[in-house]
């Protein structure tokens, strides 16, 4: 399957948050949980080499406990402060608001021993598509924010929120265009919804999703559809949801189109339970 994307795109994202880094502190990677690799952009790691840098991982609530654990370990392994997080309900924003503390005490160290104020932490927040950034910074700004307006040398449409006290955000996210030269890594986007829809096939989308369900939650999977039986065969497996969610066009044909919009609609809604859909390399286990 071939998932259309814009290399011109991605350089155009990339510059955008270059031109932003000078004016901030901390920066807030947010990655979907559920897939953590797919959900990263590796040129991030180089724009990035001398930012402090959180690794936030969104939708937590999709994702499966366990491995979300793993995740976190992960990439503390690796020296990278990381923190799980549910932005619709705003769990994990305090523990990021202690890791930014964290990452500037030297920074507010130093400028105390000069004798000068504390500064407020200046954050960004950086994702691809629909990880849930606006949503962060809605849970981050909640409380008594207030829009302190341009700052003098900064881009006029820039504005920085201040959030509880030490902490200022820039308002607008920093969107990356996802990276995917592998198709394994645009057909896990297309399913988390990081890529728009009418830039894929549902239909191939779906089996593709079925496959993966076969091999890591086959019984969330027959539960779910109410399936007899898993085969490898996946084309006569979406035919069988069909027929038993009703999908039918006139001769009794499965009405696949709606088979898998329903499929990948209940997997994004969480409906198949909390499944994350990627593993954090091996000898990052040990
Ligand atoms: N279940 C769940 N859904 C979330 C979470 N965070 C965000 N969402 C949902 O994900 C979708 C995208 O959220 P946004 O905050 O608009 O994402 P964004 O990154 O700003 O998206 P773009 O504007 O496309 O870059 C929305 O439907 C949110 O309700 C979360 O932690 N859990």
């Amino acid at each position: 399957m071939t998932i259309q994307w814009y290399p011109g795109h991605m350089a155009k994202a990339m510059k955008k948050v270059k031109n932003r880094l000078d004016l901030i502190d901390v920066v807030i990677e947010l990655l979907d949980a559920r897939i953590p690799i797919s959900s990263r952009n590796p040129d991030l790691d180089q724009l990035l080499e001398d930012k402090r840098r959180i690794i936030a991982l969104n939708k937590k609530d999709l994702a499966n406990q366990g491995l979300t654990n793993q995740w976190q370990e992960y990439f503390s392994n690796q020296g990278i402060s990381v923190a799980a997080m549910n932005s619709l309900n705003g769990k994990g924003v305090k523990k990021l608001f202690a890791l930014a503390n964290q990452l500037m005490v030297d920074k507010q160290k130093e400028l105390a021993a000069q004798g000068r104020k504390r500064k407020d932490i200046r954050l960004m927040i950086v994702g691809i598509p629909n990880v849930g950034k606006s949503q962060l910074i809605n849970q981050l700004s909640q409380k008594g924010a207030t829009r302190t307006g341009n700052k003098p040398g900064v881009t006029k449409a820039q504005q920085w929120i201040k959030l509880k006290e030490g902490f200022e955000l820039l308002d607008t996210p920093g969107v990356l265009w996802p990276k995917f030269e592998e198709q394994e890594v645009g057909v896990k986007l297309a399913i988390c919804g990081a890529i728009k829809e009418g830039n894929f096939d549902s239909e191939l989308l779906a089996y593709k999703l079925v496959e993966m369900l076969q091999d890591i939650a086959p019984d969330k999977l027959k539960e779910r559809f109410k399936l007899d039986y898993l085969t490898s065969d996946t084309y006569q497996l979406v035919a069988d949801i069909g027929r038993k969610r009703g999908c039918l066009q006139s001769g009794g044909r499965i009405d696949r189109d709606r088979v898998s919009n329903i499929i990948l609609r209940e997997f994004k809604e969480g409906k198949l339970g909390r499944l994350t859909l990627e593993r954090p390399p091996k000898e990052a286990n040990k």
